[in-house]
């Protein structure tokens, strides 16, 4: 006999998240729980504004659409919506006792605030590597923290991400503040120009190691080995379901390519999912998961060892059932 319920949450953002330039100070998705007989499986479908292609409404209505179809014993094909065709694999994975239950819990480091603060957390780090926004502000500037942060703590490996916000002058006043021998310590640069085609260039000329985010997502995206393209930074709640992520991993590994598993923002409901699908599917990486913080509480699960309070869902009505 399946059931299944869905809910809607909307968990409350610090001041001062900033997502594509627009300052955003509430989280909304969906929470789907299925079950058949005495098995349960959990999921979240949260469509990210401004990266997702589908709305919320839009989610939800997909999402009813296949929970009933489930319910009554039908072949359900996976739904052509990232977020919905994500968090109902994760759902029939924990069903089905697919999704392992171990995770890797220890993420890249997430940097946000003042250097001085940054500094004493990073080398408070259990293992030194950590993600830098770049990009919004001057590229010297960028520049100068990044050299900066390297020469202070010299086991520190970065990861960067200018979201494609620079020309490529802007990338070399970047470059030029870093020196050569400081660039091997970028992991990578995520999109520093505005087309693939310009950061790759960036990368030949500066010796910057760089990963696709935005362009994995692009319709005409091919996963394929390119001189200073070393990863994927991979978002499933953008790019669908746990079948389509275990493809991307198997043709970048193919690739010489590795796989970031990603958050796109999620509740510790979803983020905790992630971290169980990189202990499984990515074990030797360390996730870009850390952006619980941004977030008021937590949300179903506790992702270990945050101190964030939990809301629970059980109690509450569901905005749809079977
Ligand atoms: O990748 C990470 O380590 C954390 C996630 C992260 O940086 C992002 C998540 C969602 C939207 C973006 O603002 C941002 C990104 O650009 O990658
Ligand atoms: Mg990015």
């Amino acid at each position: 006999m399946r059931a299944a319920s869905l809910w809607r949450y909307t968990i409350p953002l610090e001041a001062g998240v900033v997502l594509r330039d627009q300052r955003v100070k509430l989280r909304s998705g969906l929470v789907v729980r299925l079950r058949d007989g005495s098995a349960e499986g959990w999921g979240e479908i949260a469509p990210l504004p401004g990266f997702s292609r589908e709305d919320l409404p839009q989610a939800q209505e997909a999402a009813e659409g296949w929970l009933a179809g489930w319910c009554a014993g039908k072949a359900t094909a996976e739904s052509v919506l990232p977020s919905v065709a994500f968090g109902l694999s994760c759902a029939l994975a924990e069903l089905d006792g697919t999704l392992p239950a171990a995770g890797n819990y220890h993420p890249a480091a997430l940097c946000v605030g003042d250097p001085d603060q940054l500094f004493a957390r990073l080398q408070a780090l259990p293992h030194q590597v950590a993600k830098m926004k770049v990009g919004l502000y001057e590229p010297i500037r960028d520049g100068m923290l990044v050299s900066l942060l390297l020469e202070a703590l010299p086991d520190l490996q970065l990861r960067l991400d200018a979201n494609r916000s620079w020309t490529p002058e802007k990338a070399w006043q970047f470059a030029r503040a870093v020196e050569p021998e400081l660039r091997q310590r970028i992991a990578f640069l995520e999109e520093p120009c505005r087309t693939p085609d310009q950061s790759r260039r960036f990368s030949a000329a500066t010796g910057i190691a760089i990963a696709w985010d935005e362009s994995v997502r692009e319709a005409n995206f091919v996963v394929a080995a390119q001189p200073g393209v070393t990863a994927l930074v991979v978002k499933p709640t953008l790019t669908g379901s746990i079948r389509q992520l275990q493809q991307l991993i198997i043709a970048a590994q193919q690739q010489g390519l590795t796989v970031v598993i990603s958050s796109a923002i999620e509740s510790s409901l979803g983020l905790t999912q992630l971290a169980r699908l990189t202990n499984w599917l990515t074990p030797q990486v360390l996730p870009g998961l850390d952006t619980l913080d941004l977030m008021q509480h937590q949300l179903q699960r506790r992702w270990p060892g945050s101190s964030l309070s939990l809301q629970t869902l059980a109690d509450r009505e569901a905005i749809w059932r079977r």
